[in-house]
Parts: C-alpha cells; sequence; structure tokens
C-alpha cells in the first residue's frame, strides 16, 4: 500500500470523518459512500482543523477497487449498507470494521466473501458537529489497536501515513472485551441519564458502574478475556478522569432520537453470557432499558 491508493469509506458521520479526513490528508483518494454527497472532510483535532477533498459515490456499482475499506456505520446499519460493502470489497480489498462491540467478524462475513476482515477498537471519541466535519478530543495513547497479522501490519502502516496512531495486539480478545465493557458503563449510563460521561463521578452512579464492569468482566473472562476483576474496576477510574464534556456515540444518537447501538453492547456481553451460564441480571435490566429507549418508550 502506497501513499496515493484509494480508500473506500463506509458512511460519513464521526468515524469517516476521522478516518476519511485523515487517509486525505496523507494524499489517498477516499471515496465516501454516503446517503448525501459529500465533497470535503474536515477533522477539528486540538489547534488543528483542515478540511481535504473526498470524492462522494451514490451507488455501489460506481465504486472503483481499493487498498482499504473502512467500515464507518453503526453496527446496527451493517446490513443497510450491506451492498455497499460487497461493491467495495468485490476484488478482495481488506475491510477495516470500525465499530464497537465484539462481533465485527459475524456482522460483515455475510458481505464481503473471502475478503480479509479486521475487526478495529477505536479509542478515539469523535463527535460529528455537521456533515463531513466532526472534532476528535484523542488522548495521547493509540487511537485504535487490530489483531496483530499481516493484513492489518499493512494497513496500520496506511493510517500512520494519515497521522492515525494504530496499535497492533497480539491478545485481541482481551482489548475488544476491554473497550466493551468501558462502553457498557461509558455510553449506557450516558444515553439513559442524558449526561455526558461526568455522570459517572457521581457516587452512586460510580457504584452501579463497579457492579456492572464487574458483572461483564466475569462474562469476559468466560469468554476468553484476560480481565481481572481489578483491571476492569481501573475502567470506571478511567471514565471518571476523562475531560468535561466528554460525550458518548450513544448519547449523541440519544440526543437526535436515534435508535441505539445496544445491542452490539450490552446484547453482545447477554449473548456471551447465555453461552457460558452466566447469570447477569444488571447487565440485562439495563439492556431493557436500552431497548426501551432506543424504541422512545421511555
Ligand atoms: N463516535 C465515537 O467517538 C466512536 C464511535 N465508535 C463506533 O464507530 C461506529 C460508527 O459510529 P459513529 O461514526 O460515531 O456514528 P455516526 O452516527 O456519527 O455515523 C454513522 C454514519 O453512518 C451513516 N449511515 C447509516 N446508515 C447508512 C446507510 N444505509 N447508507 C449510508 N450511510 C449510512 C450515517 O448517515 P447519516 O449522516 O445520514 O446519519 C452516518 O453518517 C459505531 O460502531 C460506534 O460505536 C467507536 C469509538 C468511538
Ligand atoms: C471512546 C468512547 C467511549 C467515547 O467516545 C466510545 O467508544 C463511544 O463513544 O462509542
Amino acid at each position: 500500500m502506497n501513499p496515493g491508493r484509494s480508500v473506500t469509506v463506509i458512511g460519513a458521520g464521526a468515524m469517516g470523518v476521522l478516518f476519511g479526513a485523515s487517509l486525505a490528508q496523507s494524499g489517498h483518494r477516499v471515496t465516501i459512500c454516503a446517503g448525501r454527497p459529500i465533497d470535503r472532510m474536515e477533522l477539528v483535532d486540538g489547534d488543528s482543523a483542515e478540511a481535504f477533498p473526498v470524492h462522494h459515490v451514490m451507488d455501489p456499482a460506481d465504486l472503483s477497487p481499493s487498498a482499504l475499506v473502512v467500515l464507518a456505520v453503526k453496527a446496527h446499519h451493517t446490513v443497510a449498507v450491506g451492498d455497499w460493502l460487497t461493491a467495495a470489497t468485490k476484488d478482495g480489498s481488506p475491510v477495516l470494521v470500525a465499530q464497537n462491540g465484539i462481533e465485527h467478524g459475524d456482522r460483515v462475513r455475510p458481505f464481503v466473501g473471502d475478503a480479509p476482515v479486521i475487526p478495529a477498537v477505536v479509542f478515539a471519541p469523535v463527535e460529528r458537529t455537521a456533515p463531513g466535519r466532526a472534532i476528535a478530543r484523542r488522548s495521547a495513547g493509540p487511537d485504535l489497536c487490530m489483531p496483530d497479522n499481516p493484513v492489518a501490519r499493512r494497513v496500520a502502516t496506511l493510517l500512520s501515513e494519515g497521522g492515525l496512531r494504530p496499535r497492533l495486539e497480539a491478545d485481541f480478545t482481551t482489548a475488544a472485551w476491554t473497550k466493551l465493557l468501558t462502553n457498557l458503563v461509558s455510553n449506557s449510563i450516558t444515553a439513559l441519564t442524558g449526561r455526558r460521561t461526568e455522570v459517572v463521578r457521581d457516587p452512586a452512579i460510580a457504584c452501579y458502574a463497579r457492579e456492572l464492569v464487574t458483572e461483564a468482566a466475569s462474562v469476559a473472562r468466560a469468554a476468553g478475556a484476560a480481565i481481572p476483576e481489578q483491571n476492569a474496576l481501573q475502567i470506571v477510574d478511567w471514565l471518571q478522569a476523562l475531560p468535561e464534556g466528554s460525550t458518548t456515540s450513544m448519547l449523541t444518537d440519544r440526543t437526535a432520537g436515534r435508535p441505539l447501538e445496544h445491542d452490539a453492547i450490552s446484547g453482545a456481553i447477554l449473548r456471551a453470557a447465555d453461552g457460558h451460564g452466566i447469570e447477569t441480571p444488571r447487565i440485562r435490566t439495563l439492556h431493557a432499558l436500552l431497548n426501551a429507549t432506543s424504541e422512545g418508550l421511555i
């Protein structure tokens, strides 16, 4: 993968702008698959804010082969972009699944044939502020991690050229479950309370958050993730220390009155818990409340 190769990004929201603008900045030809035309992408990152030109395609039949396909829609929209995925990967281009959860492969496999699938855990919090524009609140660590394999290594090089900081992870199961536990607490609680991540600093909410991660960590360990209880509890400390005003993708959806991505988060943990015969009463109740919220019942 040399600079100047084509990259296809499916979805023009927060993650679409993070990947699209970063790759366009390093000289790659970025094609965006989105329902409305977008010809520029701007990522505001600290003091830097620069817009880069991107190409836009309305019809999957108009897609050309690319060095990388980035899937950047919510998990529950994957089926709706199935035709895009099929067209973008028909020549075997690798697809980076930039979605929360642990079921990346299961979600995209039906649409991508034998193309390599690279699940990604994205740490960078990004908020879309206008079509084609987003604000990243990146911290010092990596922006995302991927399993350590030869295809992911080539993708990591491409992403690094765009200023992104990928990490290749030997134990991806542990990394994905750790992020899932983080999303369970941060996304669910912010979406249900309608408050940004500082809500986790409230003593009663913090107590509930610790009970939630402890319950979820027992499922994670049964699924093969190396997450001792102490590490699970540190997730709550980390959330409490996030800068004032930090938000989550699920709170953004709740505020906009859109369906929530809870099936990929609490739903995935419940499926794994059922598979291992583990009781998870707190997560089950949380999931029911998120379901009702997503359907506009509360
Ligand atoms: N935002 C964040 O900070 C983080 C997000 N993630 C994960 O990244 C993934 C993407 O989230 P995020 O970028 O925040 O989501 P957004 O809601 O910001 O963006 C999703 C995009 O998908 C588009 N889309 C939905 N359905 C279709 C369709 N049928 N055809 C074409 N486009 C479609 C939406 O279009 P429209 O513009 O019309 O709504 C929107 O532009 C999620 O799994 C999320 O959990 C992970 C880490 C951090
Ligand atoms: C990184 C974090 C927790 C916050 O942006 C996230 O993954 C999300 O909002 O979905």
